[in-house]
């Protein structure tokens, strides 16, 4: 189900070449399909919308918005610890979103210039919470959450109908609790597409959000310019860096936490003791039996699984930033003591108490995360993503006759006059 390879250089060379060419091969074939999809829902909009949402969600929903009295409704019959549980992940994420909060500034000097920044939310931003093989209320919170406390006006979010053309009611049950505006039933490509131009339905946004299978990835890539987005936030990845004192039931449990997400999602340990690699297999192997989704964690082990014992722990800290995993967990024996040296992560988890899962649903930091390696640059989604800035400048006459030689001059280097003039002409007789 998932190979052990001694690391030797070569090996893990080669596999991250595999694991680039998760993206690129599959990339060649949906990039084509998607662009198809982002042109016929611009020159078609809604028309296109439904068709493609018969042809990949099944049954064509009853609407495209839900109603507010559906959301409403789905509140008012929601299991109470259901809500609670919510309640308390809402907490947790708040608590830890607000911290990102910057604050507007004024700098006034003594010369009577002002100088300043203003920072306010986006006006409307779209969040794509995925509902293909699994729904996801919690990608509701992690979306909707920071973009509240930024203060975005209006969050319009898109998500899969069910097969059967309905909403899934827990997913309406997190918008109502978050304060979503507006909720489409519109999955894929297509519901990204929609965000970015509009149709006679849903409202062109500024930004869009959130993680989503590699349509969707592909579709926010391709629209990038035409609408702002967060990153790449596609198939799920973990990588385990564990020593002999990681318990191989927790690493392999840890592995098939995130493989469960997709056939394209990628787990891989990264090891310094050949025992723990020899049992974690054996674990892999004794408790994907239990589990619902056996086939994808099969598959994606299969091909986008790996196991890797390097003799050396600094090589091994090496690996894990040359991979720079979307998920990252630390099981060594003085977990603190990598965090300086671990640089390339979306999510860093320490220690054997910290599993990946806790930061999907509950701890506080977000679960929207860069994939495919570019945690190399993106960061988490936070409160920065919903946010605009904007500086502002007023000078005094006498300021501006103070800095007008410097600015002439700067202007003249340019070769820009018309620049240098609208300094001069402000201060000739
Ligand atoms: N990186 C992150 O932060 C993060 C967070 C949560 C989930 N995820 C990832 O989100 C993804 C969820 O995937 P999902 O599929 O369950 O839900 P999804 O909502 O992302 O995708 C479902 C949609 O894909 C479209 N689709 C399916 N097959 C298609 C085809 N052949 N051609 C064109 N479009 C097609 C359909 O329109 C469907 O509505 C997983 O890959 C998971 O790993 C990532
Ligand atoms: N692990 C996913 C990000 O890759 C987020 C998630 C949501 N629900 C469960 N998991
Ligand atoms: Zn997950």
């Amino acid at each position: 189900m998932i190979e052990i390879i001694k690391a030797d250089g070569t090996a893990e060379q080669n596999y991250m070449k595999l694991l680039k060419s998760r993206s690129t091969q599959v990339s060649k074939t949906v990039t084509e399909s998607v662009s198809k999809i982002l042109e016929d829902v611009r020159e078609q909009g809604d028309r296109a919308l439904l068709a493609y949402t018969e042809k990949f969600d099944g049954k064509l929903p009853k609407f495209i918005e839900v109603p507010r009295e559906e959301i409403n409704d789905a509140l008012s019959e929601a299991d109470e610890d259901y809500v609670n549980a919510l309640l308390n992940a809402i907490e947790n994420i708040s608590d830890f979103h607000n911290r990102q909060k910057q604050q507007s500034f004024i700098n006034p000097k003594q010369n009577g210039v002002i100088l300043g920044q203003r920072i306010r939310g986006l006006k409307r931003v779209g969040i794509y919470v995925p509902g293909g093989t699994a729904a996801y209320p919690s990608s509701v919170l992690m979306n909707a959450v920071p973009a509240k406390i930024a203060g975005v006006e209006e969050i319009v979010m898109v998500t899969p109908p069910l097969s059967d053309g309905t909403a899934n009611p827990d997913i309406l049950v997190a918008a109502a609790l978050c304060g979503v505006d507006r909720v489409f039933l519109l999955g894929g490509a297509q519901a990204v597409a929609a965000l970015a131009y509009g149709t006679e339905s849903v409202p062109k946004v500024d930004k869009i959000v959130g993680p989503g299978n590699i349509y969707v990835a592909t579709a926010k890539k391709l629209l990038y310019g035409t609408v702002d987005i967060d990153m790449i936030a596609g198939p799920s990845e973990i990588l385990i860096l564990a020593d002999e004192t990681a318990p191989a039931s927790y690493v392999a449990a840890d592995l098939m936490s995130q493989a469960e997400h997709d056939v394209l999602a990628s787990a891989i340990l990264v090891t310094t003791s050949e025992k723990l690699a020899k049992e974690t297999v054996k674990e892999l192997e004794r408790q994907v039996k239990e589990l619902s989704r056996k086939e994808i964690i099969e598959r994606s082990l299969r091909d986008f699984g790996a196991v890797f014992v390097c003799e050396q722990v600094d090589y091994a800290v090496e690996l894990a930033n040359e991979f720079a995993p979307e998920h990252l967990e630390v099981m060594m024996q003085n977990p603190m003591e990598y965090i300086g040296r671990l640089d390339n992560a979306g999510s860093v988890f320490l220690g054997n108490y910290a599993p990946e899962p806790l930061g999907d649903y509950f701890a506080g930091p977000n679960h929207v995360l860069p994939t495919s390696g570019t945690a190399r640059f993106f960061s988490p989604l936070s409160v920065d993503a919903f946010i605009k800035k904007s500086s502002y400048i007023y000078y005094t006459e006498d300021a501006l006759r103070e800095a007008h030689d410097d600015i002439v001059l700067l202007a003249n280097k340019e070769g820009l006059t018309a620049h240098a003039n609208s300094i001069i002409v402000r201060y000739q007789d």
